[in-house]
């Protein structure tokens, strides 16, 4: 198997990042661009989603990153390596599940992974039937290995699909829209999976068009809307800082209070008073409610959602319930 591909220097910002892409444009043949100038950093070790909804340019980022199609403009590295100049170096370190696993209904589950093992030629059939038990095991599918494909759930073939990204070690693994699909079960069981599968710090890369996907399995995420990238980070970072709210029968009191403590966006709805909290020591601020008077029934910070800071990054609704 070839080496590590670590070897080449990392061009400016690339960091010690698995993906790194600058300015990646994709221009389809009948126009339409798909992805529009791409800068993305995907940072070694953390669970990666890649947010956007249908049609923002997920999968084009995805085909390029894995070196199946040429971008029109831009540049993209994986494991430090340009793609897709490199991708024959590149591919055996990253397991890919892309469109849903490409499966043999009438071979057993056991016997689909053989197949996967025996068509890469760099695994050594010697210690086939020890890798395939060995993937098996990791996605949960050992008691059901026997059956036929076909007779498996969408989230067993879901997890089979993972297993045969799973036969190598791996240091990415890129995972398209691995939850579509899937009732809520087959869900949370991929997505206990994928948890497990970066807890050893393989670096996992997974577009999903679910936005509280991303905010329970991701440490980090990129939002994508029409082709473009409207924010990446740190998942904690991009959920929108979360509202000052203070429910008291003194509204406009407390509401004079907050602007003078420095509080912004001042909002008065009923008996609750709610506002962008300033810097500093909340305590600072119910003290100074308190001595000018105003009765505090509730006080506190409603924390915001990934999805509050979608909407108010890109002023649009976010489909959810998908
Ligand atoms: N082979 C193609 N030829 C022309 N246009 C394409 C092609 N593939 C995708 N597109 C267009 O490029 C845009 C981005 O599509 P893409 O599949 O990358 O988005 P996505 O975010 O992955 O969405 P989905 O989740 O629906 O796959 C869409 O407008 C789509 O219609």
């Amino acid at each position: 198997m070839d080496q590590p591909p670590a070897t080449e220097p990392h061009p400016e910002g690339a960091g010690d990042s698995v993906i790194h892409t600058r300015a990646l444009t994709k221009r389809y043949r009948g126009g339409q661009l798909a992805v529009d100038g791409l800068d993305l950093t995907v940072p070694a070790g953390s669970v990666f989603g890649f947010l956007g909804p249908n049609g923002s340019g997920k999968t084009t980022t995805i085909r390029m990153l894995m070196g199946l199609i040429e971008p029109t403009s831009g540049t993209a590295r994986v494991l430090g390596r340009p793609m897709p100049r490199a991708t024959r170096a590149v591919l055996p370190h990253v397991g890919a599940l892309i469109e849903g696993p490409a499966l043999y209904g009438f071979l057993s589950g056991r016997d689909n992974l053989i197949r996967y093992d025996a068509a890469d030629p760099t695994a050594d059939p010697r210690t086939r039937c020890a890798r395939v038990a060995s993937a098996l095991d990791r996605v949960g599918l050992s008691a059901a290995a026997g059956k036929k494909a076909k007779a498996y759930s969408l989230g067993m073939k879901q997890r089979l699909g993972l297993a045969s990204a799973l036969l190598q070690p791996r240091r990415l693994l890129v995972l398209d829209e691995p939850t579509n699909g899937l009732d809520p079960q087959g869900m949370r069981e991929i997505r206990s999976l994928v948890r497990e599968l970066a807890s050893d710090g393989t670096t996992v890369f997974l577009s999903s068009h679910l936005l509280d996907e991303i905010e329970q399995v991701c440490t980090h995420a990129a939002v994508m809307a029409q082709g473009r990238l409207i924010t990446q980070g740190p998942v904690t970072d991009l959920a929108a800082k979360g509202r000052l709210v203070v429910t008291t029968p003194d509204t406009g009191e407390a509401a004079r209070v907050l602007k003078e403590q420095g509080a912004a966006d001042v909002v008065i709805t009923e008996d609750r008073v709610t506002a962008e909290p300033p810097e500093g020591e909340l305590a600072d601020i119910n003290a100074a409610l308190v001595e000018a008077g105003v009765r505090v029934r509730g006080f506190g910070l409603e924390r915001a959602s990934l999805e509050d800071a979608f909407v108010a990054l890109t002023g649009e609704g976010f489909d959810v319930a998908g």
